[in-house]
């Protein structure tokens, strides 16, 4: 585990992270079908599937953002059907297609930001410097963002949803169309973030990112067809890889898109 021994402040005992049965229909086709599983706090965990397999649909539940069908699960302590704006206030989100204005400065972007997580502006500017410190990124806080190389983007992207010291943060291919050198610095915040205590649930297309992760999850048609670590995995379907481990997987999918 990458570091679940330092505790972020308010932090829950336990699993960070709790699904029990969780399912989602719509209408007769179900799309999440009854996953159970747990994510400790501080764990990188790897949340893997084809197109189609259920991954984005897990995913807006255990936000708060759509109503399980059936089952039960809870972030950070906070039941998912009945306490998901509790849920909204304790995680982070970042998705390749839900990201920062490029029409604002990098400044600009994380004072709206910390306005919108609800932040007093003194303590917006004082996470504002310390970010800034941290990425490197000082000499360009005047900068438009749509003027920064996508790697930065994704960096700053991933730095604002942690604005708000969340217990979780949610990733859904964070790294989407970037260079594997990138993507391997990318991978050292979220190595750093996960030291903090905070829990990581990530999304990618990217099988040798799956190497990072503590543990990996592999989505079948709505159900979680593995779980393990990214070793146990590769000794459980005796393959050299986790690409080879997803092929083995994914073959049998009926709903792949
Ligand atoms: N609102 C909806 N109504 C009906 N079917 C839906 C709805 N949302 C998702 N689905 C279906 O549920 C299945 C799972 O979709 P989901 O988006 O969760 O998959 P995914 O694993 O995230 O795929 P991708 O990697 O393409 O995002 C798909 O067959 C999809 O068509």
């Amino acid at each position: 585990m990458s570091g679940a021994a330092t505790q972020l402040p308010g932090a829950v005992a336990g699993p960070v992270i709790r699904a029990e049965g969780l399912t989602k229909t719509f209408g007769a086709f179900t799309a999440v079908d009854a996953i159970s599983f747990e994510v400790a706090a501080g764990e990188i965990f790897g949340f893997l599937g084809a197109n189609g397999a259920g991954k984005t649909t897990a995913m807006r539940m255990l936000c708060g953002l759509l109503t399980p069908s059936g089952g039960v699960a809870s972030v950070a302590g906070f039941d998912v059907g009945r306490e998901p704006e509790a849920i909204k206030r304790r995680i982070g989100y970042m998705s390749q297609k839900f990201s920062l204005y490029d029409d604002l400065t990098v400044r600009e972007n994380i004072r709206f930001y910390g306005g919108v997580y609800g932040l007093r502006t003194t303590e917006i500017r004082a996470k504002t410097e310390a970010l800034l410190g941290r990425l490197g990124l000082a000499h360009e806080r005047d900068a438009l963002v749509g003027s920064l190389p996508l790697g930065w983007k994704q960096k700053l992207a991933f730095s604002v949803a942690l604005l708000h010291d969340p217990a979780v943060v949610f990733l859904d291919e964070p790294t989407g169309g970037v260079d594997p050198i990138t993507r391997r610095q990318f991978w050292d915040l979220l190595y750093e973030a996960a030291a903090r205590g905070v829990t990581v649930f990530i999304t990618t297309h990217y099988l040798d990112e799956a190497e990072y992760c503590d543990r990996v999850s592999i989505m079948v048609d709505g159900r979680m067809a593995a779980l393990d670590t990214p070793a146990g995995l590769k000794q459980q379907f005796g393959a050299a890889d986790m690409n080879e481990v997803f092929l083995q997987l994914a073959r049998g999918a009926k709903n792949t898109e």
